[in-house]
C-alpha cells in the first residue's frame, strides 16, 4: 500500500482529500472545512468511489453543522437534516452517500435529548467510525476474495475500486494487496475506463506504486485479453447493489460482464454491505448519473470530437445478477439466488 496515496485524512477538524482529478501527474492534498466545499469535491470527483464518497459526506455533514449557533435542540436537528439533504444532491448513484448521511442523521435523532454540543461531538465520532470501519470492511472483502483466487492468476478490473475509492485497501483491489503481501505471483489488467480514465490514472498508479504487476489496456481490449486466456477472473467494485443482486458500477462494467460470461470467466463484485441497497428491488430502480458531455468530447481540455457534436455520458451501467458469479462482501461470499442469499446475509442489520 502506498502511504502517500491516502485518499482521505481527518486531521485537526479538517477533511484533507487527495485531489484525484490531477493524478497520476500530481499528488495534491486539499483541506476542507465546509459542507459546500465537500459537496463540490464529490461532484467534480476530486474524491470519488462509493465508500470514499460516503466517508467524505459524513465528515462534510459534521463540518456543516459544527459551527451551528445556539442551544436549541430542534433547530440543530433541523440544521443536520438540511445539511444532509444538501450533501445528498452531490451525486445520485453511489448508495454509500445516502447510507452514510442517514447514519449520521440517526445519531442526531436518537440523541436529541442531549445538548447541541454533545450531539456535535457524537456526529464527529460517527464520521470517524464510518471512516475506520471502511478500512476493516475492505480488508475482510480482500480475505474473502482471496479464497476464490489462486496464485499465478491473471485478473482484470474496471475503473478504480481501489484504495483511492475507499479509506484504505480498496474493495476489488483488496485481494491484490493481500496477495502481494503473501508473495503470490499474479498479473492485473486494468481497463483504462473511458471517459474519466480511473483505471489508468488511479488503479494502475496505486497497483504499480505497490509493486504489483499491472498492465493498462484500453476498454476495447478486454475481449482480446480474455480470448488469449490471459484472464482467470474479473473483479470489479460497485456503487449500488440492488436487492436482487443487479449491480451498478462504472460505465463499461456491463460489457465486461458479458465478455466474461462469453469466455466462461468468473465475474466477482466486491461489495461492502453499505453498498447493498435493500430498498431498491432491482437494477431498474438504480439512479444512473449522467455527467457533462464534455467528459466524452474532450480529454484534459483537448477537444477530441467536433465542437457542438452531441455525446452521451452515463457514468454507470447496471450488470444483471445473471452475469455475476459471486458478490463478495465483508460478511461473506454470496452466490445466486442473490435475492434470497443477500437477504439472509443482511438479516438483522439495521443500517
Ligand atoms: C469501491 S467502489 C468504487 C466505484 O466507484 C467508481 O465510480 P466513480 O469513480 O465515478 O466514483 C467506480 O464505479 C468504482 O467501481
Amino acid at each position: 500500500m502506498n502511504k502517500h496515496l491516502i485518499s482521505i485524512i481527518w486531521e485537526d477538524e479538517k477533511l484533507i482529500l487527495l485531489d484525484q482529478t490531477v493524478l497520476p501527474n500530481e499528488v495534491k492534498y486539499e483541506a476542507y472545512t465546509t459542507a459546500e466545499s465537500v459537496w463540490d469535491a464529490i461532484r467534480v470527483m476530486k474524491v470519488r468511489g462509493a465508500p470514499a464518497i460516503g466517508v467524505s459526506a459524513a465528515y462534510g455533514l459534521y463540518l456543516g453543522v459544527k459551527n451551528h449557533g445556539g442551544t436549541d435542540r430542534a433547530g440543530f436537528l433541523e440544521a443536520v437534516k438540511k445539511t444532509s439533504a444538501y450533501l445528498a444532491t452531490s451525486r445520485p448513484t453511489a448508495v454509500n452517500l445516502f447510507w452514510a448521511l442517514e447514519r449520521m442523521e440517526r445519531v442526531a435523532e436518537q440523541n436529541s435529548g442531549l445538548t447541541v454540543v454533545e450531539v456535535k461531538d457524537l456526529l464527529k465520532r460517527e464520521a470517524e467510525a464510518i471512516h475506520a470501519e471502511d478500512e476493516q470492511i475492505n480488508r475482510a472483502i480482500g480475505e474473502n476474495l482471496l479464497t476464490l483466487l489462486k496464485d499465478g492468476m491473471g485478473l482484470l478490473t474496471h475503473c478504480n475500486a481501489g484504495a483511492l475509492a475507499t479509506a484504505k485497501y480498496g474493495t476489488a483491489t483488496a485481494p491484490m494487496y493481500l496477495a502481494k503481501e503473501r508473495g503470490w505471483n499474479f498479473k492485473v489488467y486494468s481497463d483504462e475506463t473511458r471517459p474519466r480514465l480511473q483505471g489508468s490514472t488511479l488503479t494502475a498508479l496505486e497497483l504499480h506504486s505497490a509493486g504489483i504487476d499491472v498492465t493498462v489496456i484500453t476498454d476495447n481490449m478486454a475481449a482480446v485479453v480474455m480470448s488469449q486466456g490471459k484472464i482467470d477472473a474479473v473483479i470489479v467494485g460497485c456503487d449500488r447493489v440492488a436487492a436482487n443482486g443487479d449491480t451498478a458500477n462504472k460505465i463499461g462494467t456491463l460489457g465486461v460482464s458479458i465478455l466474461a460470461k462469453h469466455y466462461g470467466i468468473p465475474f466477482y463484485v466486491a461489495a461492502p454491505t453499505p453498498t447493498i441497497d435493500r430498498n431498491t428491488p432491482d437494477g431498474a430502480g438504480i439512479p444512473i448519473e449522467e455527467r457533462d458531455s464534455s467528459e466524452v468530447t474532450s480529454l484534459y481540455g483537448v477537444q477530441t470530437a467536433p465542437p457542438g457534436v452531441k455525446a452521451y455520458n452515463p457514468a454507470f451501467d447496471v450488470t444483471p445478477h445473471e452475469n455475476i458469479t459471486a458478490i463478495v462482501t465483508e460478511k461473506g461470499i454470496v452466490h445466486a439466488p442473490f435475492e434470497q442469499n443477500l437477504a439472509e446475509l443482511l438479516k438483522g442489520q439495521t443500517i
